[in-house]
């Protein structure tokens, strides 16, 4: 992960260093000007792309969090605050924060358009509050001071540059670590995320916590270009261009931000020079953010698509494990690792679970199996935390889990697959990983990918097809070692061969892992297989458990099966 953030963090940075030398080298001072605006809007839509692109948030109000940015910058100069510039515009970020974190807050219940209007409301307010407040200084014609070495307009160019380079390199880590896989998870799947113990809370909140901190920056370098402002810089119509804009270009690229900051700039320049009504951009860009809507590709991803054509096509490399070893297995504290006693559920008229009871040992693999609509995914969502009007009790290794959400419970040892996958395209394989497991190093990543036949950690998820992505989910769960992996259908879509073999790594979970598996499938081969015990769901009641020979030969058994395993059952 490191190495791939250095990399792209080196080609940023040279072509940004190449792009400056061109600006200030052969463009007039007015073009340079012009440029600083691009790049300082630029690190508006880099704030914007992490809270809408990365985590797919509607944030309509982030030129208020620049206008606290800027405000903050213009009083820390009308107080002769120590410092310059430089370090007003950090604590203009700053100040910006605890803005993002409020309006954040409304995001853990929100979506969609009922968040789009929340943030408007914040961005309508600050326009209210701004109309009655004039630019601190702005009466008195005080400017605000560039930092000395930066004073000159080619120079300050240089300064933002600095700036945009320093915030795009840090997204670009954040982007890779387990927090910016968080965000992409989140966007992907809440349910999903919180299986692998993510908090949506901490990640949501964050995400607008640093996202504002970067907008409010952006303010604090306007106000160092412009030298005072108005209120208008930050008015709710600028913040909505802006999200248009950032839907368009796909602002969480570095090459997206660029082109959205030249979109912004360069429109109303254009427009200006054939006087034509400024107008005109807005309505542009709210055409290039339906097309992107509707498409699903913004003009980023459109050109990184292309370039991928031009090159010549990669094969799908399988992880090279030569000389990588797994992670130690977790100890077992207890000896049953999961103890369910008395489990009910109910939907409504619907007895999904009626007092069930099982559990399993720890070193084991157990086996859940029943007909469609006995109940076994109710009884995963359970247990896992995703349902919280149960009655009955879930232990694991002796310690109750009531109480505790599904983050929560995967963090103290319960991980389970879904049915169908889950994984975020965006992320890469090694992504997905750092993401489930935490501190994995990259030998023992390489090690669970190779045990697995998963491909290569650099290896983008959306290309890699969905037999092998329910193999991941299955990496995903073990690299965590928690005390019990809950499995559910995972050799649903496998060949007899794939689910053999899968067979074959499931039995050696417990040992290699330390995890006790329960094991949900409709593939009676591989149950027989691997399974030690097995418990058999009817409509929501156990029918019958112990030993997979003595069980599936029951009546019981055979008979809530027909007509739909029975030979399998039977056999
Ligand atoms: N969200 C829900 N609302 C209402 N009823 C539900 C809901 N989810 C499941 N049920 C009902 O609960 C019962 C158990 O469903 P569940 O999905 O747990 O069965 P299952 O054994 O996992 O089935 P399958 O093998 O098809 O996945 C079924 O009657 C189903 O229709």
């Amino acid at each position: 992960m490191t190495r791939a953030s250095l990399r792209a963090s080196l080609a940023l940075v040279a072509a940004l260093a190449v792009g400056g030398a061109a600006v200030v080298g052969l463009l007039p001072s007015y073009w340079v000007f012009l440029a600083t605006s691009v790049l300082i809007t630029g690190v508006a839509l880099q704030s914007l792309g992490l809270v809408a692109g990365r985590t797919g948030m509607i944030a309509l109000c982030q030129m208020s969090f620049a206008g606290v940015g800027a405000w903050t910058v213009g009083y820390l100069n009308l107080a002769e605050a120590p410092g310059d510039l430089a370090v007003w515009i950090l604590l203009g970020g700053l100040a910006a924060v605890p803005f993002g974190v409020a309006i954040g807050l409304p995001a853990l219940r929100l979506r969609g358009i009922n968040l789009a209007i929340v943030t408007l409301s914040f961005a309508t307010a600050f326009d209210t509050i701004l109309a009655t407040i004039t630019y601190p200084g702005q009466t008195t014609f005080l400017q605000v001071p560039r930092p000395a070495l930066f004073d000159s307009d080619g120079s300050y160019f240089v300064f933002v540059q600095i700036v945009y380079a320093v915030i795009a390199v840090a997204l670009e880590f954040l982007a890779r670590s387990r927090l910016g896989a968080s965000w992409l998870a989140v966007r992907h799947s809440e349910r999903a995320a919180a299986a692998h113990g993510v908090s949506i809370a901490a990640s949501k909140l964050s995400a607008f916590a640093i996202s504002a901190f970067t907008a409010g920056i952006s303010g604090g370098l306007l106000a160092g270009y412009l030298g005072t402002l108005v209120a208008e810089n930050f008015s709710m119509m600028a913040s909505l261009s802006l999200y248009a804009v950032a839907v368009m270009t796909g602002a969480h690229f570095a090459e997206g931000a660029i082109i959205g900051g030249l979109l912004v700039v360069m429109f109303p320049e254009i427009l200006r020079r054939f006087d034509l009504p400024q107008d005109i951009g807005n309505v542009l860009f709210a055409i290039g953010a339906t097309q992107a809507l509707s498409t699903g590709e913004t003009m980023s991803e459109t050109f990184r698509r292309l370039a991928r054509k031009l090159r010549p096509a990669r094969r799908t490399k399988a992880a090279d494990a030569t000389g990588a070893s797994l992670p130690q297995p977790a100890a077992q504290a207890a000896p049953v690792a999961l103890e369910i006693d008395d489990l009910s559920v109910r939907y409504g008229s619907v007895v999904a679970l009626d007092h069930v009871n099982l559990k399993v040992l720890a070193g084991t693999v157990a086996g859940l199996i029943g007909p469609n609509g006995a109940g076994k995914s109710t009884f995963i969502d359970a247990v896992a935390g995703f349902l919280h009007a149960y009655e009955g009790s879930v232990k694991l290794a002796g310690a109750a889990l009531e109480g505790r959400p599904a983050h929560l419970r995967a963090r103290a040892g319960v991980r389970r697959t879904w049915q169908t996958n889950r994984i975020a395209p965006e992320l890469t394989v090694g992504g997905y990983l750092n993401l489930a497991a935490k501190g994995l190093t990259e030998s023992e990543i390489a090690a669970i990918l190779g045990w697995l036949d998963c491909p290569d950690p650099e290896v983008p998820v959306t290309t890699v097809d969905a037999g092998t992505r329910r193999l991941l989910d299955v990496a995903g769960v073990v690299a965590a070692r928690p005390a019990v992996v809950l499995l559910d259908e995972p050799a649903a879509g496998q060949s007899h061969e794939e689910s053999v073999r899968l067979g074959q790594r499931i039995a050696q979970i417990p040992k290699l892992f330390g995890s006790a598996v329960l094991l949900v499938e409709h593939d009676m081969d591989l149950v027989r297989s691997v399974c030690s015990e097995i418990t058999v769901l009817d409509f929501g009641k156990v029918i019958a458990s112990g030993p997979p020979a003595k069980v599936l030969g029951e009546p019981a058994v055979k008979k809530a099966y027909l007509g739909i395993e029975e030979e399998s059952v039977a056999a």
